[in-house]
């Protein structure tokens, strides 16, 4: 009966083909096609050819395809997914979708089969006395005007495998996903059967962070495509980076039905899980017995699994794990899986506390490490947000700030092509918009009297300063840099006012970080280039270093306010080292080590003044450059003949420069005639 039918359709389809595409099919062809095992690799292929001799087909506009019967009748509103491009469709992914449309009623599939996107074909979904739906990613298409029969599904379930706890079930050597509905009764009254791929290329949306060897948790609602990425994930680190990959497929998804693995996940092993609440002792026994470098784990959603999750991350073992949810607020909110951010408790501040943070008394905090390093929140199948840190982005979020993300884009059609894109954030433009150059100038002019600088890089580089009204300090967004250090630097140049930090980029001025830093995140450039704020990179956390940062970045706020530039090409600033560009002798390096720790120890945290050792007047004069580097005052407390130096707990400025003839200048001079004489 089922190749009387065959036979029919077949008929059927060859008229309306050939009539349109004349594609002529001969009785040879006819009579293999009566074999009903042959029908839809037959019916499969042709329809390869027709797509192939019209291409226009496959990508453009139903109304292109009149010999199609026209979908647009029973079409349903699309889901707002992008079309993903049939060219990537391979051999064996036909072969396979072949596997999938043998569950449906023969009926079903060659109504199926008249579609144009049979190649992206995502879901068949078959509830008893409904009409049953595919689901494409331009919308939901009625397959049948008739409705769904006992044995429809009768026939799709003897096709798969046994149904395990969670009610899902598989096609032996494929991806495909069958979950079922039951009635009261536990009979299967409803199927929703999901059309899995190994999709060559799609992880290379997130290749940087899997090189990088972090853990990563991919966010996203169901069916954006999160298993075939970690797929491809597995795929990629086993094949490509050789590494011991272990998948804990609990509902054999990530590897296919069967107890051969799909080639889809490579080299990657894979562990069943008996039944779901196990997943988690089974994440467990992958670390404890197969030690595995990286494992992959598919909708980590219960308490016990994000606790697995966070023992196998504090084992040093890369975790790539993938939760429901629209965005990290998600995964904060859940209680369950509160763990994988790090927890989240409140805090009650003091009043006074309060008022310095400025926030309210009970705040939420973060209570340890997130078990993940960074989070990609995936907004469709070829676009997704990148969290680098997930710590700073929680932190950010809990403290009612937007967090830094970098938004990235896949071509559909290209794999390969990558675009890293930075979006703005609404409130972050009106913020640009609202920075025009008459409210700033004046305010910077009366900033430059204060700071009293000469703009010496600025002039050179006029045209690369971002102009922000500066009634309200300089903010500062600081990487790998503590912001204790910064405060405290600003503090003792008496700029403590003028200077805040900030853990939110899109507010911020200007990006101070270490140059470490700089080369291992190089994302920082790009979220610089989009705020278009400048770098100022310091070679160590030296607080010299630091002083000369801030007084740049002062520098940087009073030019550009005078000269009213606009700001583009934006790069890094360098900071210079202290070091001499001669070789220093022995009894330099030891005096001005002596400063160093003197003001570093002594007079910045303690405020005390510090005498320094008797020196030669030359040493001297390198020891007065280093305390001037510092913001700091400084005085000849020795003798002609036996000068020394006593650092103040005072800053250098034009206003309190100290008159003494023996400080600063006149003692430079003093130094310098003494080197005369020697
Ligand atoms: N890059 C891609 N190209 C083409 N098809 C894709 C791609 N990514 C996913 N798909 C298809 O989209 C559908 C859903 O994908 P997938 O099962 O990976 O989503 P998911 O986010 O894991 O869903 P769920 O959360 O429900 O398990 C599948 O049919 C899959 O074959």
């Amino acid at each position: 009966m089922r190749a009387l039918n065959s036979h029919l359709v077949l008929i059927d389809l060859h008229t309306s083909w050939h009539s349109a595409n004349q594609i002529p099919t001969s009785t040879s062809t006819l009579t293999y096609l009566k074999n009903s095992s042959n029908f839809i690799s037959a019916l499969s292929s042709s329809f390869r050819r027709t797509r192939r001799a019209r291409p226009g087909i496959v990508s453009s506009s139903r109304s292109a395809a009149p010999e199609i019967r026209r979908p647009s009748d029973r079409f349903f509103p699309g889901n707002g997914s992008p079309s993903i491009s049939p060219n990537s469709a391979s051999t064996s992914r036909s072969s396979e979708l072949e596997l999938f449309l043998e569950l449906l009623p023969p009926r079903m599939r060659r109504e199926l089969f008249q579609h144009e996107e049979i190649g992206e074909l995502i879901e068949v979904v078959m509830d008893l006395g409904r009409q049953p739906l595919a689901r494409f990613p331009s919308g939901d298409w009625v397959i049948s005007e008739q409705p769904v029969k006992h044995e429809d599904l009768k026939h799709a379930i003897s096709k798969v495998g046994d149904f395990s706890d969670d009610n899902r079930s598989g096609i032996n050597n494929s991806l495909h996903r069958i979950s079922a509905i039951r009635n009261r009764k536990m009979q299967i009254i409803g199927l929703t059967c999901r059309v899995g791929r190994a999709v060559s290329g799609s992880a290379g949306i997130i290749h940087d962070l899997v090189e990088g060897g972090g853990s990563i948790l991919l966010i996203g609602p169901p069916g954006v495509g999160k298993t075939t990425l970690i797929r491809e994930t597995a795929r990629m680190l086993a094949d490509e980076h050789r590494k011991r990959v272990v998948i804990v497929d609990t509902s054999n998804e990530i590897g296919g039905d069967g107890d051969v693995p799909h080639a889809g996940i490579g080299r990657a092993r894979r562990m069943q899980v008996p039944n779901v609440h196990m997943q988690h002792n089974v994440m467990i026994e992958a670390v404890e017995n197969h030690m595995p470098q990286t494992i992959i784990i598919d909708e980590i959603g219960t308490e016990l699994e994000a606790l697995a999750a966070s023992t196998i991350a504090q084992r040093g073992v890369q975790l790539v794990g993938t939760a429901h949810g629209m965005a990290i607020d998600s995964i904060i909110k859940n209680p369950s899986l509160q763990i994988l951010v790090g927890g989240i408790e409140s805090v009650t501040l003091g009043d006074e506390e309060a008022r310095k943070r400025k926030v309210q008394k009970t705040i939420l905090e973060r209570k340890g490490p997130p078990t993940f390093t960074c989070a990609v929140e995936m907004i469709s199948k070829t676009e997704c947000r990148v969290h680098h840190r997930l710590d700073a982005t929680v932190d950010a979020i809990l403290a009612g700030k937007s967090p830094l993300f970098e938004i990235r884009h896949m071509d559909a059609d290209d794999n390969d092509s990558l675009k890293l894109t930075l979006l703005p954030e609404k409130s972050h433009i009106e913020e640009s918009n609202m920075n025009d150059g008459k409210d700033v100038s004046s305010d910077i002019e009366s900033d430059e009297e204060e700071v009293g600088h000469p703009p010496s890089w600025s002039k050179k580089q006029s045209t690369s300063i971002y102009v922000k009204k500066r009634s309200s300090p300089v903010c500062v967004y600081t990487s790998k840099i503590l912001d204790a250090d910064l405060l405290q630097v600003a503090t003792v140049m008496g700029i403590e006012d003028e200077i805040d930090v900030t853990d939110d980029i899109g507010t911020a001025d200007a990006i101070l970080a270490s140059s470490s830093e700089m080369k291992q995140n190089p994302w920082i450039r790009g979220m610089a280039k989009f705020h278009q704020l400048p770098v100022f990179v310091i070679k160590s956390n030296t607080m010299a270093q630091m002083v000369k940062a801030v007084r740049m970045i002062f520098e940087m706020e009073s030019f550009s306010s005078v000269s009213k530039q606009p700001f583009n090409n934006l790069f890094d600033i360098e900071i210079e080292d202290d070091a001499p560009k001669r070789k220093p002798s022995l009894e330099e390096i030891d005096a001005l080590e002596e400063v160093r720790l003197a003001i570093e120890y002594i007079v910045i945290p303690g405020g005390e003044p510090v005498e320094l050792l008797p020196r030669r007047s030359e040493i001297i004069a390198r020891q007065l450059e280093l305390v001037e580097s510092y913001q700091l005052a400084a005085e000849n407390s020795g003798t002609e003949l036996n000068p020394r130096l006593q650092i103040l707990p005072q800053r250098l400025s034009k206003k309190n420069l100290p008159k003494s003839p023996k400080s600063h200048s006149s003692f430079r001079k003093e130094a310098d005639s003494t080197r005369l004489h020697h």
